[in-house]
């Protein structure tokens, strides 16, 4: 399972480190907290390799739950490097899959959640309907259904206990367009993305024996990004941990809580390691950055947190530019001048080395438009991406283009990877020897003439949805989201969609391989690190916004954290001329 030899190196490193080493030799739950870049899912995922090879003996195995899918793509990766690939006994993924395929899939019908044999999961289009549906049942008068969304999730998921009087109670009316809106879905046999961990929660709570099951195929479970996953989760925690006895390993940074809008409570894991039953394990040391940026860091924070960079670190650095003009200019300077003069003072830094970070989507067409012009290829993880980088068959899809141009022949990346990839993904459709043996021929069949950056993208799309993915995918609950995602995609790319002409080697990262200039939101860089990064669109007003209150204003101040601490040795903040943020203003009395 585990690679041996690779996770007693990846140990051999964590030994200098007092915190580290105690979290990985740790024998009961532990926690562990440590600010940007001190090592917290390197240690994660050491010690999950140390346990799937000595702790936890086959066919038990461990469940590892984190914040969303790009996360658990950068869990993957750094697990794959250990030798810990998902399959029977390791479960990576979020609380959603984790929720639906280790709880609702296999226990829906026996553990009583009401849902019929075929439910499926609702798409957006589905979902509206419902809501609009629930809306006119419910309210008094005819507003915009829409409204009621995001109010509608913030209640879901901050009241779990439908019997409690604060559900009844809290808002009565909210509680009632809640009820309604399930019930449409229910009628229609569906579910929606909020319902998965509820129904889960809610499985675990009323069958003790489930809890029991899930112990006996997962005696551990391991969290990353604790501070973002939620109430759901935690309760999860508090039942399979706290009361059935699964072992409990989590990381987390409070500070680095970024989701609130979506529900994040980050004083839940405070309060989880402030139990007695659990080693709470604090890391000092930031290996990531620079002297200087660690020293910025506390003044972005806001708060002094006695974080220190690691012995030997360079010093690193943090510039402040002002720019003229909007936001197509200011990207043309930025592409043009400051990311070039960024490349040519460090010889052998490439463009995946370097992000550029900006606190919304329609910032980031600025930059991408003027990369565009500028021939510099990107890889954008953001709202307005060509696809939600964060989907898995997407994802899949990337690395069966990356195969068909160059991979085969490169070995980067195996076709072995393509297959296990492909039968994770749609595992509800490939079960036993025979299907798995199908999958590989039809997946060679569908990739093996069509070898070439050079094809149209979009004829390669459908050839691969017709003959492959459909056919497997339509069978599976848990990807109906996911296809409309890729139809959505197809459209995009056909001659009558708005970027007809794309070619397969776009979407597989080629012309300059896969040396693309990322272009992330600073939510979505969460938890990734660059040599250089810049920080884009740090304005009064865009950062933090002008109407934000105060829970608001520190959530934006936290984001800025995080964007701020994804370098290692450049920080470069980008700003209007005379409309610099708070934060830059801060940072630059610093710097003086
Ligand atoms: N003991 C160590 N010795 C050397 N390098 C280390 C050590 N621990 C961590 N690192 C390196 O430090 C960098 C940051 O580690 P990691 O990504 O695990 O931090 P993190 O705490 O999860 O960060 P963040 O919260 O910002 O996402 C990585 O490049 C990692 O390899």
């Amino acid at each position: 399972m585990s690679d041996r030899a690779a996770y007693l190196r990846a140990a051999a490193q964590l030994r200098g480190n007092a915190g580290q080493w105690a979290a990985y030799e740790s024998r009961g739950h532990c926690i562990v907290l440590a600010g940007p870049g001190s090592g917290k899912t390197k240690t994660l995922t050491t010690k999950m390799a140390r346990l799937l090879a000595e702790d936890v003996a086959e066919p038990r195995g461990v469940a590892c739950i984190t914040f969303n899918n790009e996360c658990a793509r950068e869990l993957e990766g750094r697990l794959a490097a250990l030798g810990v690939e998902p399959d029977g006994r390791v479960f990576i993924g979020t609380v959603h899959s984790f929720s639906l395929t280790q709880i609702i899939l296999p226990y829906a019908k026996v553990a009583g959640l009401g849902l019929p044999d075929d439910f499926g999961v609702a798409t957006r289009a589905e979902r509206q309907a419902a809501l609009s549906n629930a809306v006119l049942r419910t309210m008094d008068y005819a507003g915009n259904p829409q409204d009621w969304e995001f109010r509608l999730a913030s209640y879901r998921r901050s009241i779990l206990n439908r019997d409690s009087v604060q559900w009844q109670e809290t808002d009565p009316e909210l509680a009632g367009l809640v009820e309604a809106y399930e019930a449409e879905l229910r009628l229609r046999g569906l579910i929606d993305f909020d319902d998965m961990p509820l129904l889960a929660v809610r499985a675990l709570r009323e069958k003790p024996w489930l809890q029991r099951a899930l112990l006996a195929k997962y005696p551990v479970l391991v969290v990353d990004e604790y501070q973002d996953l939620g109430l759901a989760l935690h309760r999860m925690v508090m039942g399979l941990c706290f009361s059935a006895g699964m072992r409990l390993f989590a990381v987390g940074d409070a500070d680095q809580s970024i989701y609130g809008f979506n529900g994040a409570q980050p004083e839940l894991l405070r309060r989880l390691s402030e139990r007695e039953d659990v080693e709470t394990v604090r890391l000092r040391l930031n290996y990531r950055s620079g002297t200087r940026i660690v020293a910025a860091s506390s003044v972005a924070l806001g708060e002094e947190r006695g974080y220190e960079a690691a012995e030997g670190a360079p010093l690193g650095t943090v510039f402040v530019h002002a720019v003229q003009g909007a936001y197509p200019q200011q990207a043309r300077h930025l592409i043009a001048n400051l990311l070039q003069r960024a490349m040519a003072g460090k010889p052998g830094l490439r463009y995946r080395d370097v992000a550029v970070l900006y606190p919304a989507a329609w910032i980031g067409d600025s930059v991408a438009d003027a990369a565009r012009q500028a021939g510099i290829p990107v890889v954008r993880t953001d709202g307005n991406a060509l696809y939600p980088r964060a989907s898995r068959l997407m994802q899949w899809l990337e690395l069966c283009a990356q195969w068909c141009c160059g991979g085969w022949r490169a070995g980067d990346p195996r076709f072995s990877r393509l297959v296990a990839e492909g039968r994770r993904l749609f595992a509800e459709s490939i079960r036993g020897e025979d299907q798995v043996g199908d999958f590989h021929r039809r997946l060679i069949d569908g990739l093996w003439n069509v070898r070439d950056p050079s094809l149209p993208l979009h004829a390669w799309l459908v050839r691969l949805k017709e003959q492959l993915i459909d056919p497997l995918g339509l069978g599976c609950v848990s990807l109906r989201d996911e296809l409309e995602t890729l139809a959505a995609f197809v459209a995009r790319t056909s001659p009558e969609g708005d970027c007809p002409g794309m070619l397969l080697g776009e979407m597989a990262g080629d012309g300059g391989g896969l040396d693309r200039l990322t272009l992330s939101s600073l939510h979505s860089a969460k938890g990734r690190e660059f040599a250089v990064v810049f920080l884009f669109g740090m304005d009064a007003g865009r950062l933090p916004r002008n109407d934000a209150g105060r829970q608001q204003l520190a959530e934006a101040r936290r984001l800025f954290y995080v964007g701020f601490t994804r370098a290692k040795s450049e920080v470069h903040l980008i700003h209007t001329v005379g409309r610099a943020s708070q934060f830059v203003d801060e940072l630059e009395q610093h710097l003086r």
